[in-house]
C-alpha cells in the first residue's frame, strides 16, 4: 500500500532494522532510505521539534567536476524510497549483542542462568570478545543510540541480548499477539556481513520474517571503498587470487568510490510500545552499566588463563586510546587531516609507537562507525582544498600525495580481504585455508604439500607433544618468548587491544613459521584481544602470513630480529612494552651511536652479557635464559642511532629456517 494514502490514525507499520557492523547514521543506506520517507507518511506519536545539532558526519559536497559517482547518486535519489513502498511509519532499530560472539552472562537478572553456551573460541577456548573490543562496541552502540535520539523525531535504538534469530522471533511474536493496533511489523532489514555465522544469522532472520509473511531485505553495507555494484567482475569466483591483480583492475583508486549518502536529519519514531527483553536477561540503562555487563564476565579472570599475564609498564601509553562510535571516528578523521598524518602516512605507516603513525581507523571501519568512502571523500576535500580540515597541514590543496594514495591502497586491502572471505566461504577458518579450498578436488599431490601444524589437543604425528605445545603457546600469548619484538607486541596487544600491522605480521609469522603452531589459535587470540577485530581481515591476514592464504610468495618468513632492527632501530618499542630491558645501556663510546651488540640484547635478552643480566635482575628468568628460539643475527659496528638504511651487515637469518637453532622450550 503506498504510504501517502495513510492517515495519521492508521495502525503503525513498523520496520525492524537489525544493526550489526553498520553502527552509524551517516552514509548508511538503510537510514538514508528511511530519511527519504515523506514527512506525512510518518505516523506521529511524538511531537517532533526541529532537528537539533547538525548531522554528525557531513554529507560530501559533490565533486567539483561532475563524475560518474555523483551522477549515480542522483539516479538513486529519483527512485522511491524502499520504506515508502512498505508504508513504514515507525522504525525499530535493534542492536543484538550476539550470545555466540560476546559473553552475555553479565546481562543476567538475579540468579538467572543463560540459555546460551559461553562465547568461547573453538580451538583455544578463549573468550571470543575480550575487554578492549567489548568496551569499544558498548561505546559505539551507545553513540548511535544518542545520535538517533538527538534527531528529535522520536527515533532511538533498542538493545537486546541473545541470538539474533531468537530476539527477532520474540519481537515479531510480541507484536503479533498484541494485534494491529499496537503495530504491524511490515519489514525486517539488515545489512549483509561476510562470515559463516553472520550469513547463518541472516538466513535465520530471513526465514523468521518470511514465515510470518513479512518482507525481508538484506542491504549492501556500503562501507567499502569500492561498492559491490562497481566490481570489475560479476561472479565472486572471478576475484583474482592475488591482491595486486585485483588492485590494478581498479586503478586509479581515487576514481572508484561512490559518493556518500546524506545524513538523515529526521527518521521515523520508535513504536509506542516495545517488546521487552525476555528473561533471564535485562538491559542496562546507562553506558557505564552496559560496559559493566559486557566486561564483568571477562573480568572474572583477567589473567585469561596466563600464568604470568603482562602488566602495564610505567610511562608507556596506548597507541589506541580511542573510544568507539561514529562521532569519535569523525573526530579521528579530522585530526588525521589537520595534523598532517594523512600526508605523512606512507613514511610512518610501519611505525609501532604513538597514536599517529597510522590512522587507527580500523576499529571504526570494522563496526561501520565510518565508511571507507567517507575517508576517501575527506581525503578528496583535503587534496582539492575544498574543506577547512587540514588547511594548515602539508599537502593541503595539492592533489593526491604519496600519503593519501597509500591510505587508499590500504583501504582496498580491506575490501579485498572481505571479498576473499566471500569467495572462499568457510575455508576462512579452516586449517588449510584458502589454499586448501583451491587444492580440494584438484591434483591430490598438492594436498600433501599442505602445511603440517602442531596442535593443542593432539600430536601431528611428527613426534610433537601437545602438552609442550600448550606450554609454548602460553609463553607466546604472555609475551615471554625471549624475542623482544614479539614480546613487546604481545604485551601491547593484551594491555591495549591494538598492535601495529608490522607487529601483527611478525607475531603471526613467529607463531606459524618459527613455532609451527596451528595458526588458528593465533587468529583466535587476536579475535579475543583486538579492538578492531574483523572476521575477514583477521582470518584472511593470518592465513596470508601462515602461508595457507593468498600470498603469492607462499612461505615467506619474517625474521623478528632483523625486523626489529629495521623498524625499531633504537629498541624504543621493545623497551616501552618490555620494561625489564629499559636498563640496558645502549650508549656507545662514539657519541650519537648506539651499541649494536647491546641492541641485539634488547632484541634477544639471552645475548646480554652475564654481568649485565645480573645487574638488571634478568638472570635466571625463563624468557631470558631459555628463550623459545634463538636467532643468530649480528650487525656490523658503527651504525648510527638514526638507523637509516645503508649497507649494513645484517648477518644471517632473514629467510626461512636460516639462523634458527631449533625450538627450545624451557631449555
Ligand atoms: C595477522 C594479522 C591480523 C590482522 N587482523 C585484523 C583485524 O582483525 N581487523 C583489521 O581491521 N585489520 C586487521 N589486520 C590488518 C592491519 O594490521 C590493520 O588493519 C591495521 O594495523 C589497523 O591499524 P590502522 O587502522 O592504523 O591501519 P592503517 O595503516 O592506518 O591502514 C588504514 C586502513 O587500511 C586497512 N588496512 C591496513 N592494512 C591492512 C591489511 N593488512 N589488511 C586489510 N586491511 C588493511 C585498515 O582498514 C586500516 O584501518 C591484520 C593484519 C595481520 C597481519
Amino acid at each position: 500500500m503506498p504510504s501517502a494514502s495513510l492517515s495519521p490514525h492508521t495502525a503503525p507499520r513498523i520496520l525492524i532494522y537489525l544493526l550489526r557492523h553498520d553502527l552509524r547514521l551517516a552514509d548508511n543506506p538503510i537510514f538514508h532510505d528511511l530519511s527519504r520517507l515523506t514527512t506525512h507518511t510518518v505516523y506521529r506519536t511524538v511531537s517532533a521539534p526541529d532537528p537539533p545539532s547538525p548531522p554528525i558526519c557531513h554529507s560530501h559536497s559533490p565533486p567539483k567536476s561532475p563524475s560518474s559517482h555523483s551522477r549515480s547518486l542522483q539516479t538513486e535519489e529519483t527512485t522511491p524510497a524502499a520504506a515508502e513502498t512498505l508504508g513504514v511509519t515507525h522504525l525499530l532499530p535493534l542492536y543484538v549483542f550476539p550470545a555466540n560472539q560476546i559473553e552475555v552472562t553479565g546481562f543476567l537478572e538475579g540468579s538467572g542462568k543463560s540459555p546460551y553456551p559461553e562465547a568461547r573460541s573453538r580451538v583455544g577456548g578463549f573468550w571470543r570478545t575480550g575487554p578492549h573490543r567489548a568496551k569499544f562496541i558498548a561505546e559505539s552502540v551507545w553513540d548511535l543510540k544518542e545520535s538517533l535520539e538527538m534527531l528529535g523525531s522520536g527515533a532511538g535504538l533498542v538493545m537486546r541480548v541473545g541470538m539474533m534469530g531468537d530476539v527477532l522471533e520474540n519481537c515479531m511474536e510480541w507484536f503479533a499477539e498484541r494485534g494491529s493496533d499496537m503495530g504491524k511489523v511490515v519489514g525486517v532489514w539488515m545489512t549483509g556481513v561476510e562470515g559463516t555465522e553472520e550469513r547463518r544469522d541472516e538466513r535465520d532472520v530471513r526465514k523468521i520474517a518470511e514465515s510470518r509473511g513479512v518482507e525481508f531485505k538484506a542491504w549492501r553495507d556500503e562501507k567499502y571503498f569500492v561498492d559491490d555494484r562497481d566490481l570489475p567482475f560479476s561472479k565472486i569466483s572471478n576475484l583474482p587470487n592475488i591482491y595486486t591483480t585485483y588492485r590494478k583492475s581498479l586503478e586509479p583508486l581515487n576514481s572508484r568510490p561512490r559518493p556518500i549518502l546524506s545524513t538523515p536529519t529526521r527518521l521515523p519514531p520508535l513504536p509506542k510500545s516495545l517488546p521487552p527483553q525476555p528473561r533471564p536477561f535485562t538491559i542496562p540503562s546507562t553506558l557505564q552499566s552496559l560496559s559493566d555487563a559486557l566486561l564483568n564476565p571477562i573480568d572474572s579472570d583477567p589473567s585469561f588463563g596466563l600464568p604470568a599475564p603482562p602488566t602495564w609498564p610505567d610511562s608507556t601509553s596506548s597507541a589506541h586510546p580511542f573510544r568507539g562510535g561514529e562521532r569519535a571516528a569523525k573526530q579521528r578523521l579530522t585530526h588525521l587531516l589537520s595534523s598532517g598524518a594523512m600526508t605523512s602516512y606512507k613514511d610512518t605507516r610501519n611505525g609501532m609507537l604513538g597514536t599517529d603513525f597510522s590512522t587507527k581507523l580500523s576499529a571504526y571501519l570494522a563496526f561501520g562507525c565510518i565508511t571507507a568512502r567517507q575517508i576517501h571523500w575527506a581525503l578528496v576535500d583535503f587534496e582539492t582544498g575544498a574543506s577547512t580540515d587540514g588547511m594548515d597541514a602539508e599537502g593541503f590543496g595539492q592533489g593526491e600525495n604519496e600519503g593519501t594514495k597509500a591510505v587508499r591502497f590500504e583501504l582496498l586491502w580491506r575490501d579485498y580481504m572481505r571479498l576473499c572471505a566471500r569467495k572462499f566461504g568457510a575455508s576462512l577458518f579452516h586449517i588449510d585455508g584458502f589454499r586448501g579450498a583451491e587444492v580440494e578436488g584438484a591434483d591430490t599431490t598438492l594436498v600433501a604439500q599442505l602445511k603440517k601444524w602442531k596442535y593443542l589437543d593432539r600430536s601431528s604425528g611428527a613426534g610433537d607433544d601437545p602438552a609442550q605445545t600448550r606450554e609454548i603457546l602460553l609463553r607466546f600469548l604472555s609475551g615471554t618468548t625471549g624475542i623482544g619484538l614479539i614480546d613487546a607486541a604481545q604485551r601491547e596487544l593484551f594491555l591495549t587491544g591494538y598492535t601495529s600491522n608490522r607487529a601483527r605480521q611478525n607475531v603471526a609469522s613467529f607463531l606459524t613459521a618459527h613455532l609451527g603452531i596451528d595458526w588458528r589459535v593465533g587468529a583466535e587470540w587476536y579475535e579475543t584481544m583486538l579492538v578492531d577485530y574483523d572476521a575477514a581481515n583477521n582470518w584472511g591476514n593470518w592465513q596470508y602470513v601462515a602461508g595457507v592464504g593468498n600470498d603469492p610468495r607462499q612461505g615467506r618468513v619474517f625474521n623478528p630480529v632483523k625486523q626489529a632492527l629495521d623498524y625499531d632501530p633504537t629498541g624504543e618499542y621493545v623497551r616501552a612494552w618490555v620494561p625489564e630491558l629499559r636498563g640496558v645501556d645502549l650508549t656507545n663510546e662514539k657519541e650519537g651511536e648506539i651499541n649494536q651488540e647491546k641492541l641485539m640484547g634488547v632484541f634477544q635478552a639471552w645475548r646480554l652479557k652475564e654481568t649485565e643480566k645480573e645487574q638488571l635482575g634478568l638472570s635466571g628468568l625463563e624468557w631470558v635464559d631459555w628463550p623459545l628460539i634463538r636467532i643468530p643475527f649480528s650487525v656490523g659496528r658503527g651504525k648510527g642511532v638514526d638507523g637509516g638504511g645503508g649497507q649494513r651487515n645484517r648477518g644471517r637469518g632473514s629467510s626461512r629456517g636460516r639462523g634458527r637453532r631449533g625450538l627450545r622450550a624451557n631449555g
